[in-house]
């Protein structure tokens, strides 16, 4: 139910050597009231609803609750969605002992590559990789639900 993940900017496409799964996802929102935001998102071949609530001080810890449904559920439920739909391949790098998660948008974000690390505490060490750049853990702005309604090429 909590989730712990520092978010961050990516400086090159080094990353995509490292990388060893490649999966699209199209994702929408029911809710993209950062207070609580009620996602319906499409992984490859497969179904997820998943609620999220605000960021602690640091931006670092969401309480997030996932559930996977049926994939013809998620596609009708995807056409009540506000619209803003996020549409990612997510790579998956393997960093010393943790999983850095790479999202490269297209669409309306197209040009945006931002990856996340997820944490069992909050100060918990991890490797950086050179391609890493700026930290945005607490950056609303880099919110998939901000996104979706703010997309950043029109910042
Ligand atoms: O895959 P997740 O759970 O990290 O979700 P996201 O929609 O990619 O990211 P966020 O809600 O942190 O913007």
């Amino acid at each position: 139910m909590i989730e712990i993940e520092r978010k961050f900017l990516v400086l090159s496409d080094d990353f995509i050597n490292e990388a060893f799964a490649k999966k699209r996802i199209v994702q929408a929102y029911l809710n993209s009231n950062p207070e609580r935001t009620v996602r319906i998102r499409i992984k490859e071949e497969k179904g997820f609803l998943t609620i999220k609530g605000k960021g602690n001080a640091t931006g670092t810890t969401r309480l997030e609750w996932e559930t996977e449904i049926p994939l013809q559920d998620a596609e009708k439920l995807l056409t009540i969605c506000e619209s803003g739909t996020i549409d990612k391949i997510r790579h998956e790098v393997k960093v010393g002992n943790h999983m850095y998660e790479v999202d490269v948008f297209a669409g309306e974000n197209e040009g945006l590559i931002v990856a996340e690390i997820e944490l069992q505490s909050e100060d918990e060490i991890f490797k950086k990789p050179s391609w890493l750049g700026k930290e945005v853990t607490n950056d609303e702005r880099f919110y998939n639900a901000y996104l979706s309604v703010k997309p950043f090429k029109s910042w």
